[in-house]
């Protein structure tokens, strides 16, 4: 018997946004920075989907582009088959009770002169959802349901730490009942020994409520132990999209290999192979033709400087742009962080640091 294929909430095709420059408005500088630049892809209903890249390469342009926070320069996002880069304002207001933003800085993204009871109803007022006193008990429940308590609704937001903060913007973006939240570095700005509880929170929601996640992120490690899939950006591209477990234990992508090979491990002697990006990331002002990354590939060859290779789903549905995946797979791997075997003392010392880090106590860096 066959199981049914995931339903797709969003269908993100050929998505573009390119921010003009104050000398791109001259008529024929065409000088614009190219932060999103064709980006395909789609989010299945229930799953966790991780974008991942380093700073500049795009994720929270492409976040906000799913809101439709910011409008596109081309391209289409389909929720639930409606595009809703096309629609108005108007119609988006009803849709944006269902889509939602945790944002990477608590600290920024709350009022500080409202109280946690009037952050938390706001957005159930905004969508005209319930009475008032509905919307008073709502609120309790959102509280409660991410870890605070009915005493914490009259106090303001300086009066919390970093992680309950990030709490309160957690309930705020589920106050209206959304299907997707869109997490845009959600536990970069919190301390180490706060983040796995804020990330075991975001887990036990999105499993309570039936949520899909995306989660925007530079943290290898946070991905890993969050996601369904990953989509790997560079340069306003996405060169690389697979199952969590397949692109951790065979990434495809010259970068997405280089990335992996990139994360500090605690042995320093256990990576003599580390294989490491040389260069600076070009300016998405003016890529380079071709492979964006053609500048900074070690494998890099004729082809890769003239024509772009597109990402094309693969029989095993793990997309890869590049011409030459295929040949450099079959090259010895270099020890890909988190595709090596760990080794026990690796092990052990992740299982102290977890166990630490689960007690709140200060953790041993990484
Ligand atoms: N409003 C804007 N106007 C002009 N350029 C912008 C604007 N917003 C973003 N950019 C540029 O677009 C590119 C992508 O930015 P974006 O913030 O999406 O990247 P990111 O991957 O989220 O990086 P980070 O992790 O540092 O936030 C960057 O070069 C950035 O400078």
């Amino acid at each position: 018997m066959q199981t049914a294929p995931a339903e797709n909430i969003l269908e993100i095709e050929n998505l573009t946004k390119h921010f003009a420059t104050s000398k791109s408005l001259l008529p024929g500088s065409g000088r614009s920075v190219k932060a999103v630049d064709g980006v395909s892809f789609t989010v299945r209903k229930g799953e966790t989907l991780a974008i991942v890249g380093e700073s500049g390469c795009g994720k929270s342009t492409l976040a906000r582009l799913v809101l439709r926070l910011i409008d596109p320069t081309g391209g289409t996002v389909r929720f639930h088959g409606q595009d809703i880069a096309a629609i108005p304002e108007r119609s988006m207001r009803p849709l944006r009770a269902r889509m939602q933003m945790i944002f990477q800085d608590p600290f920024a993204s709350l009022n500080p002169r409202m109280t946690v009871a009037e952050i938390l109803t706001e957005p159930m007022q905004v969508h005209k959802l319930g009475t008032r006193a509905q919307r008073r008990e709502r609120m309790i429940e959102l509280l409660e349901l991410v870890g605070l308590t009915a005493r914490h609704a009259d106090r303001y937001p300086h009066e919390f730490s970093g992680g309950q903060r990030q709490r309160i913007g957690i309930a705020r973006a589920l106050a209206a009942g959304p299907e997707l939240v869109i997490g845009d570095e959600p536990v970069s700005a919190l301390d180490v020994s706060v983040q796995a509880q804020v990330i075991n929170l975001l887990e036990d929601l999105k499993q309570r409520l039936g949520l899909t996640l995306v989660i925007i992120s530079h943290d290898l490690a946070v991905v890993r132990h969050m996601s369904d899939r990953v989509g790997v950006m560079y340069l306003g591209k996405m060169v690389e999209l697979a199952d969590t477990q397949a692109l951790f234990s065979s990434p495809r992508h010259p970068y997405t290999r280089a990335l992996m090979s990139a994360v500090p491990l605690p042995d320093p002697e256990a990576r003599p192979d580390r294989q490491l990006l040389e260069g600076d990331v070009p300016s998405p002002l003016n890529p380079p033709s071709g492979c964006r990354f053609h500048t900074r590939c070690p494998y890099v060859r004729d082809r890769c400087r003239t024509e772009e290779p597109v990402m094309g789903a693969n029989d095993d549905d793990h997309g890869v742009a590049c011409h030459f995946w295929r040949e450099i797979d079959a090259l010895p791997r270099p020890a890909a962080a988190a595709a090596r075997p760990i080794s026990e003392a690796y092990a052990r010392r992740r299982a102290l640091y977890m166990e630490r880090r689960a007690l709140q106590e200060d953790a041993p860096a990484l």
